[in-house]
């Protein structure tokens, strides 16, 4: 069984369908069902089974820069249990887990259909994480796995193992294309959710049932990830003022990294109560909100800024009741 997980995530190559293909490329993101087989993700599952119970995974660690530039937070996510391949100590134990860490076949088969993605190739660009969900109301607020520099990631890619699951069993995860419409995945057995790491905001809503998933997040090659157009806002005064090409500007937004300067403006709501669902009142909740409010209140403080924010979220709004209506 030790090599089988590298042979099958080399059938994902067959499994990108050019549906699947336009998929990641129009929206971001693909699914694809079944996709390690029955016996590979039941050892996979096992596997982190064991690591759960034998105390390998360690309650979450969210790293949380300080408002200002004045340093890094560490708090917990409450009820979300993880832990990373890199870690030696787990790969003589796990032998599943270990070959899916080592193989690059994924990376092969993502990077022949999905060229245009350019990810980096061979091993160090991977990182695979476990993460057990207690099931008792944990969950993941609105982010980008990709939030900006220094980090590299391109692609997500996130296998659930949750055999039987039932929708009161909460744990969907809830995928968000700028300016587009939501939509919530559940976390069903050999569900394979593929995303892009810089391009799509996303949360997981809470699990009312034991929850695991296994992510493996593929980097970009080498000056691929976070230009200077992916993390700093470029455009012209006629892009905004009156006869200008508004809605251009939008589908520009939509598929560029740069949308994360002002996703928490656009969705500062959204930010606001999914970061207290996930904290509970736990240690760090004060701080996270008051964090974000400040990087509300900063775009603020700049009037083209609040100007495209303000006109980014009535579009959002006409756009919501556009696709109400069709
Ligand atoms: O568990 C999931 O479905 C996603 C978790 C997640 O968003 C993350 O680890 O960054
Ligand atoms: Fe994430």
């Amino acid at each position: 069984m030790s090599t089988s997980a590298a042979a099958q995530v080399r059938s994902v190559r067959s499994q990108l369908t050019e549906e699947r293909c336009r998929a990641l490329a129009d929206k971001g993101y693909a699914i694809i069902d079944n996709c390690m087989g029955e016996a590979c993700a039941d050892a996979l599952l096992t596997e982190m089974q064991e690591a759960f119970d034998q105390g390998l995974m360690k309650p979450n660690k969210t790293h949380f820069s300080k408002p200002g530039g004045g340093g890094v937070m560490v708090f917990q996510k409450p009820g979300i249990f993880e832990t990373d391949m890199h870690d030696t100590a787990l790969q003589g134990q796990l032998p599943v887990l270990t070959s899916l860490f080592e193989q690059t076949a994924l990376v092969d088969a993502l990077e022949s259909r999905l060229p245009d993605v350019k990810l980096r190739r061979g091993t160090q660009g991977c990182t695979v994480k476990l993460q057990h969900n207690t099931g008792s109301g944990g969950c993941f607020p609105w982010h980008y796995d990709n939030p900006g520099r220094p980090n590299k990631r391109r692609l997500t890619c996130l296998l659930y193992l949750n055999r039987g699951w039932q929708p009161g069993d909460g744990g969907e995860l809830t995928l968000l294309p700028f300016l587009g419409l939501a939509q919530e995945v559940a976390p069903l057995f050999d569900r394979l959710v593929v995303f892009r790491s810089d391009l799509v905001l996303h949360r997981v809503r809470p699990a009312r049932a034991p929850r695991y998933a296994l992510t493996v997040w593929l980097d970009g090659a080498d000056g691929c990830v976070n230009g200077d157009r992916d993390v700093a806002l470029h455009f012209s005064k006629a892009d905004l003022g009156p006869g200008g090409d508004w809605l251009g500007l939008c589908d520009r937004l939509k598929a560029s990294p740069v949308q994360r300067v002002l996703s928490r403006g656009v969705y500062q709501e959204e930010y606001q109560a999914s970061l207290a669902e996930c904290m509970g009142g736990a240690e760090g909740e004060g701080e996270m909100l008051a964090a974000h409010m400040a990087q509300v209140r900063a775009m603020d403080a700049s009037a083209p800024l609040r100007h495209l924010v303000q006109r980014l979220r009535a579009t959002r709004e006409l756009l919501a009741l556009q696709n109400l209506a069709t």
